[in-house]
């Protein structure tokens, strides 16, 4: 029998013991509970008798996770490991990190979205549902573990590129809270993942009998605010402290939630403002491989949603860093929308459109029909050398398009960034294919490199889950108050500096560091965000060593640690953060 794996951490007081301590995802360790902890926690003859380490434990569950041969029925697998057992999870996420976020994140958590209710299994999060507006904080202290330092809320309307997935969208904030803990270390305890259950206006899952959500029309305008008040309201008399982050929430919601709340409590939109960092990071890169910058291109987006709008304003801060004005930095940004290329004229449209709208007059003098600019009139007549496509409508970008735009610059920089894969613009190997191997490309959800003339051809994944597991991990770390477009622009930098571009020769290098690094890479962006912060007087005062060691202080690994029996009925995995905030108050 092989000595079970212990490390040298602290022992842990816990004060479970029996089935609940074995159902109690955080804590349980299945077979790897020692002899003492067996007989200490009353688990003699409810486990089988064999102890195994974590790595014989992981061993298993990759055998079993390999034995299912479609993507969803993998993603169940490992949602109900996590469920069971999180160390676990973490562990063997962490040694197949690579081969595993594409199936508990993009694409395959699309997926499970659009299924949720029908591979629903274990409850995971809070699900706070319009009929129970009225006792919202009562189902904030249903929550087991009570020290809660990040949310990610949904209200599962514009589910990545798929539309309304009422409650089901749920699966988005699980994934996302997933990717804090396997890339920057966030301890899964403190993480809750949070569904604003407002109805759904999707007919099949209004149908669906087995649909687990609120089954009625989603309510809007005054009576959705004044739902999304209370939450946000009992959230932050909780946990003053917690980091909230919007996900996921339809264009006409997003930008004005983010307004209203930013000021009040700690929170940032990641599909506005945590996508802008991740492309303005992937566009550097890009650049750098072409020898140019950023004020040198001139971009078309496809989409002028929160994602779009996002991103493009990002780039008018950037081009203004490298010297244009913010006139030459917006005059050289075109939003193509489903009704076409925004102009000033244009009636209807969102305020966060309309700045970036191009001027009626300039457009004049294009030899197009005004009243409708199509993508290819608008990559045409701008003479664009960037395409950006947020639009989540697969197969957008078409053959002419694109050769379009490589027939006005050698090497065009190409973004189909809409999730899952099966809404990308195009697919990568068609880009490449059009363009002779000269495009420069990242999508959004992952996509296997491209052989060409016997040259493999690396496709970064510009996602935003290159960023925000690093802001997360600031602001526990550095005690931030607030997240400033400074923080996610310094996050976008550090991104840009980790490239692989710039550093390695060839005509393709990979955009973006490989997975493998990310760990690390959110413990830089963490450290130059903390720095921002302090530098706002948004954070705790430390000096860098200071900073370095709060963030290492943070990072949780999935290793088993060493239990013992608690005296008093509180577990400590939930406790031991109350105490060291007790101790620092003292
Ligand atoms: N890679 C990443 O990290 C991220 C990727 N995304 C992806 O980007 C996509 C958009 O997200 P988001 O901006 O939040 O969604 P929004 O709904 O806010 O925006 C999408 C926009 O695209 C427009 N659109 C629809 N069809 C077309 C078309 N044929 N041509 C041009 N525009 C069109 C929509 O118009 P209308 O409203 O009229 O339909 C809408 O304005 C999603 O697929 C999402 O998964 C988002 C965030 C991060
Ligand atoms: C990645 C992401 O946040 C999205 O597609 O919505
Ligand atoms: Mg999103």
């Amino acid at each position: 029998m092989s000595k079970p794996e212990q490390t040298a951490q602290a022992a842990l007081f816990v004060s479970s013991t029996g089935s609940d301590l074995l159902a109690n995802s955080l804590l349980n360790k299945g077979t790897a509970f020692t002899a003492e902890e067996r007989e200490a926690f009353k688990l003699k003859g409810l486990l089988p008798g064999r102890i195994e380490s974590l790595q014989q434990q992981a061993a298993r569950a990759y055998h079993q996770y390999n034995s299912f041969s479609e993507a969803i029925n993998k993603h169940i697998y490992l949602r109900m490991l996590q469920d069971a057992n999180e160390t676990l999870f973490y562990y063997l996420l962490e040694q197949h990190l690579d081969e595993m976020m594409p199936v508990i994140y993009t694409p395959t958590v699309g997926e499970a979205c659009e299924q949720f209710s029908e591979i629903y299994r274990r409850p995971r999060g809070l699900f706070i549902s319009y009929p129970d507006r009225h006792r919202i904080k009562e189902l904030l202290d249903n929550v087991d573990h009570q020290d809660i330092k990040v949310i990610v809320v949904t209200d599962g309307s514009r589910i990545l590129g798929l539309g309304d997935q009422g409650a089901g969208g749920m699966g988005i904030p699980i994934g996302k809270l997933s990717l804090y803990t396997a890339c920057a270390g966030i301890d899964p305890a403190v993480t809750l993942p949070v569904m604003l259950d407002v109805g759904t206006n999707n007919p099949q899952l209004l149908d669906n009998p087995l649909y687990i959500g609120w089954q009625h029309k989603r309510i809007s305008d005054h009576d959705y605010d004044a739902f999304v008040d209370l939450f946000i309201e009992a959230a932050q008399t909780k946990w003053p402290d917690v980091l909230l982050q919007f996900e996921d929430f339809e264009q006409q919601k997003a930008l004005p939630l983010l307004q209203r709340y930013r000021q009040q409590i700690c929170c940032f939109n990641d599909d506005i403002q945590g996508t802008a960092s991740v492309t303005v990071g992937t566009l550097l890169a890009a650049c750098k491989v072409k020898g140019e910058q950023l004020r040198d291109q001139t971009l078309v987006f496809a989409g002028a949603g929160s994602a779009g709008c996002g991103i493009a304003e990002q780039i008018v801060t950037q081009m203004q860093a490298e010297g244009l004005t913010q006139a030459e930095a917006r005059s050289r940004i075109y939003m193509v929308d489903r009704q076409g290329l925004l102009s000033s004229d244009m009636q209807g449209l969102f305020d966060f459109q309309q700045q970036l709208a191009q001027s009626a007059d300039k457009l004049k003098h294009w030899p197009v029909d005004s009243t409708f600019i199509s993508l290819a009139d608008t990559i045409k007549f701008s003479a664009a050398t960037v395409l950006i496509g947020v639009s989540g409508q697969p197969g957008l970008f078409d053959e002419a398009m694109v050769k379009q735009l490589h027939s006005q610059c050698q090497r065009p920089i190409i973004f189909p960034l809409s999730n899952p894969s099966s809404r990308v613009e195009a697919v990568p190997s068609d880009l490449l294919h059009w363009t002779q191997g000269q495009a420069i490309i990242a999508t959004g959800s992952p996509f296997k490199p491209v052989k060409l003339n016997d040259q493999w051809i690396p496709i970064a994944q510009c996602n935003n889950s290159y960023i925000f597991p690093g802001i997360g991990l600031a602001v526990i770390a550095g005690n931030i108050h607030s997240i400033t477009d400074e923080m996610l622009t310094q996050a976008s930098e550090v991104l840009a500096e980790a490239s692989p571009a710039g550093q390695s020769a060839g005509e393709n290098p990979a955009l973006l560091p490989a997975l493998d690094d990310v760990f690390e890479l959110s413990q830089t962006i963490a450290f130059s965000v903390i720095k921002v912060a302090q530098s706002q007087g948004l954070a705790a005062e430390m000096d860098d060593s200071q900073i370095h060691h709060a963030i290492k202080q943070h990072l949780w690994r999935p290793r088993y640690r060493p239990y013992q029996v608690a005296k008093q009925a509180l577990d400590q995995v939930y406790a031991e953060t109350f105490d060291n905030e007790c101790k620092q108050q003292k």
